[in-house]
């Protein structure tokens, strides 16, 4: 789960105390907005720029100074530059030494340099005490105060009370810093704001390729096949038949592959005897976006749901039944009532309802605003216990929707079973394993690897004992 860390620290500034000084180099857009922001927050701005004239596009009663001399009126230091500006800097090393130097900058590409701009910067001015802050958030919204984004600064410097006053500003300033250790860490957070959805990439790949997979399956089941063998035109199907079939088949498998991590990292575990021994990197990263390969299946739900709400509506569904009605009424044949047939499907469409309640519940509670209200017990009880519950009740839909139909061979085209079928793979895979998993006699030895018991430490101790018997 997925928590912010948020130092608590005071916002306010003791309104008898002199307003903290702070230095801002560059009067650009980054540099504005800052000042502008910290103006407001109670802090005294003063800018170090090429052109010491005040502009009228700074906040009133801002000073501007020539970088040197701005240098020297405060102990900490905003470099709001472009990297490929910072050398002057080398040549304020006198002025900079012991101050604390904010880098916020960015660059427009991952990896541009060998080293990131914060490192940089501390090997120019080798004095200073070099921070690297505020790179995540923009310029826009610190000046509009529309935090629509990220609320959080992520914080990264050699030396922790140059850190601690960092993210004391962070705190005023009315944002969430969150504290990512040494400068080393500078690489990293610099290439955050150029990622893109880093997290979601997998599961929308994973995703398109399923889609893709299922829509050609079922083109050549339900498309091509009536058209070869029956010289029938059923490529209306395109529009809601084939997308109601894809859609719903992708979220039963995304949701089992939201659970297939967990089980395989139980029997892992299980195998290596240990679980300190680090998953294999791939499974790590499987476990870490299964939020959103989960958000991903509830939004192709969402598209099952709605696309079945306009089957009553359809004209090939009104035709079809005109067409049976007026059959039956023409060779005078009867209609009688099953009520198993009745049974049948209202207890797939119910099953599927409660699935998709279940669904949209997981979804409520990875918000973030509701999950902080929830203790940690609480989050899993509902992500891990109602969350397989959710994958039961899925699988349980599929399977009551296939029903006697399941595994008949008439259904075969080609060979090819329902898409259906296919779907129901993964899930029901998963769910055994799951069973298996949670039988007593497998289940306690996990639970005590859980716990940090160590088959291989407890053999090695016993082989010890052995020894030393002897
Ligand atoms: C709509 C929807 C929304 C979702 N939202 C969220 C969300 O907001 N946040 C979220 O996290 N998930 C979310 N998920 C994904 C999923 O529900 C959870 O990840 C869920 O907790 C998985 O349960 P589990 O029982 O399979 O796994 P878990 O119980 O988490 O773990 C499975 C196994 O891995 C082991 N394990 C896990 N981590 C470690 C570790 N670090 N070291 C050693 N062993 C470890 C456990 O001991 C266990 O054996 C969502 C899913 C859906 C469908
Ligand atoms: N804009 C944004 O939303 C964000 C920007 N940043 C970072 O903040 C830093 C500043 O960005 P931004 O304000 O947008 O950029 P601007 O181009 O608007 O401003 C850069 C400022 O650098 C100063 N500067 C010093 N030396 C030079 C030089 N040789 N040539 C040109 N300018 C020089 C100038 O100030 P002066 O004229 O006063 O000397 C100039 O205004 C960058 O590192 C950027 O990555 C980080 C997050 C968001
Ligand atoms: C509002 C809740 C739901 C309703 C009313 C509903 C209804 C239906 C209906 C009517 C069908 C038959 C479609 C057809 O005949 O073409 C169907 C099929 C199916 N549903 Fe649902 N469903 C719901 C939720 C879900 C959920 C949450 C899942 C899984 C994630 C799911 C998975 C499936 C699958 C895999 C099929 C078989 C698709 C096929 O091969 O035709 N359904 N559902
Ligand atoms: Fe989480």
């Amino acid at each position: 789960m997925e928590k912010t860390c948020t130092v608590m620290l005071p916002l306010t500034m003791n309104s008898s105390e002199k307003p903290q000084t702070v230095c801002i180099f560059g009067t650009g857009d980054f540099g504005r907005s800052l000042g502008f922001k910290m103006f407001q927050c109670g802090y005294s701005v003063i800018f170090g720029s090429r052109n010491s004239r005040m502009s009228s596009l700074l906040h009133s009663g801002a000073e501007v100074f020539s970088y040197s001399e701005a240098a020297q009126k405060s102990d900490i230091i905003f470099i709001a530059i472009h990297r490929e500006h910072y050398e002057f800097l080398r040549e304020l090393t006198e002025d900079l030494n012991g101050k604390i130097l904010v880098d916020v900058s960015n660059n427009p590409k991952i990896n541009q340099y060998p080293e990131s701009n914060a490192e940089y910067l501390a090997q120019l001015v080798q004095g200073a005490y070099v921070v690297k802050a505020f790179n995540t958030i923009s310029a826009w919204a610190l000046q509009s105060g529309a935090l629509d984004a990220s609320r959080q600064v992520f914080v990264c410097g050699n030396d922790s009370k140059a850190k601690q006053r960092v993210m004391d500003i962070v705190c005023a300033l009315g944002l969430t810093p969150l504290d990512r250790g040494s400068l080393k860490a500078a690489t990293e957070i610099e290439n955050y704001p150029l990622q893109l959805f880093p997290m979601w990439r997998f599961p929308f790949y994973l995703s398109a390729a399923l889609c893709l997979f299922f829509f050609i399956y079922c083109v050549v089941r339900d498309i091509i096949y009536p058209y070869v063998i029956e010289n029938k035109d059923s490529t209306f199907r395109l529009a809601v038949s084939i997308p109601n079939r894809v859609f719903p088949i992708t979220a039963l498998t995304l949701l089992a592959l939201v659970y297939l991590p967990g089980v395989i990292a139980a029997i892992l575990q299980l195998y290596q005897g240990t679980k300190y021994r680090r998953f294999p990197d791939w499974l790590d990263h499987w476990m870490l976006c299964r939020k959103q390969l989960g958000l991903v299946a509830l939004g192709f739900a969402f598209l099952h749901a709605i696309y079945t709400l306009v089957i009553p509506i359809r004209y090939y569904v009104r035709w079809r039944m005109r067409n049976t009605t007026l059959t039956k009424v023409i060779t005078k044949e009867d209609d009688p009532f099953f009520t198993s047939t009745a049974w049948h499907s209202d207890s797939y469409l119910s099953v599927g309802i409660l699935g998709f309640f279940l669904f949209v519940l997981l979804g409520i509670t990875s918000l973030p605003s509701v999950s902080n209200m929830m203790n940690w017990r609480e989050f899993r009880f509902i992500q891990s216990k109602l969350g397989y519950l959710t994958l039961i009740l899925c699988t349980a839909h599929a399977l009551l929707y296939g029903g006697k139909r399941f595994l008949s061979p008439s259904i075969l085209r080609w060979y090819l079973p329902s898409a259906y079928v296919l779907a129901l793979i993964i899930p029901c895979t998963v769910l055994v394993i799951k069973f298996i998993l949670i039988m007593p006699c497998i289940n306690n030895p996990l639970k005590r690897i859980r716990r940090g018991w160590e088959r291989d430490s407890k053999s090695s101790e016993s082989a010890l004992n052995g020894k030393s018997d002897i």
